[in-house]
């Protein structure tokens, strides 16, 4: 049975990136995925606003939606302090294996935990199966139109606190446009529009960052 384009890109990390250096294995699916094959990772010149505002939060306890090959969860981890967790939910087994792999390769596992399912089923645990108390920093990157109810949930679930940081990616392509209207006229949250391009293209693409107020 011929590759997956996921599977082509794990390959790819692991004979061309360093193991154990997560900025090599991030460099390395940009190197990939800008020459050989589009991918839907985050990418570099977002990934820089990314790294930017996680540096800013200092989160001890961080969610990703969307894994997918793990791209931004290796990017987002190699900025944790030592002590801090990233929980990142993927539904699709097959990217989840591809990025247990890329995570573990790029020596992150220990920061990084692989919840499989889909964030309406995985959410509701975090507190009792996963340990967790609240959310200080939150990456938005998967299905678009879920971005909106996974909000709210995040909120019933007692998940934020005041000064959590929610980070939205795809406002403007593929869009997000009812999340934009939810968010932006909820009183609850302060946003912040962060214009970029679509990974390793020149469409126009951006960021939303929502701190929620309490
Ligand atoms: C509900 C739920 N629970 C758990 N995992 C979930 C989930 N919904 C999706 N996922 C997982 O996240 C990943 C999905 C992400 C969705 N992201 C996208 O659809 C996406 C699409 C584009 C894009 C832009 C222009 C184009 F012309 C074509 C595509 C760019 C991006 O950066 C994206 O994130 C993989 C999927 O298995
Ligand atoms: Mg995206």
């Amino acid at each position: 049975m011929d590759q997956s384009k996921e599977q082509r890109i794990l390959n790819f990390v692991l004979q061309n990136a360093v193991r154990g250096d997560p900025q090599s294995v991030v460099d390395t699916i940009d190197k990939y995925c800008s020459q050989k094959e589009w991918a839907m990772n985050v990418g570099d010149e977002k990934g820089l606003i990314l790294d930017k505002i996680l540096e800013e939060a200092k989160p001890s306890t961080s969610l990703e939606l969307g894994t997918y090959c793990g791209y931004s969860a290796v990017r987002m981890a190699r900025l944790l302090k030592p002590s801090a967790r990233l929980l990142t939910i993927e539904f699709n087994p097959k990217f989840a294996a591809i990025a247990k792999q890329i995570i573990e390769f790029a020596g992150v596992q220990e920061k990084v935990k692989i919840l499989e399912g889909p964030s309406e089923e995985i959410i509701p645990q975090l507190k009792k199966k996963h340990e967790v108390d609240t959310l200080d920093f939150v990456f938005l990157d998967h299905w678009k139109e879920r971005y909106t109810p996974d909000t709210i949930l995040l909120q019933e679930c007692g998940l934020l606190r005041k000064g959590t940081v929610i980070l939205a990616d795809n406002i403007i392509c593929p869009g997000a446009p009812e999340f934009i209207n939810y968010i932006r006229n909820n009183s609850h949250f302060v946003c912040t529009n962060y214009p970029s391009h679509l990974e390793y293209m020149k469409v126009k693409d951006a960021m939303e960052k929502a701190v929620f107020l309490g």
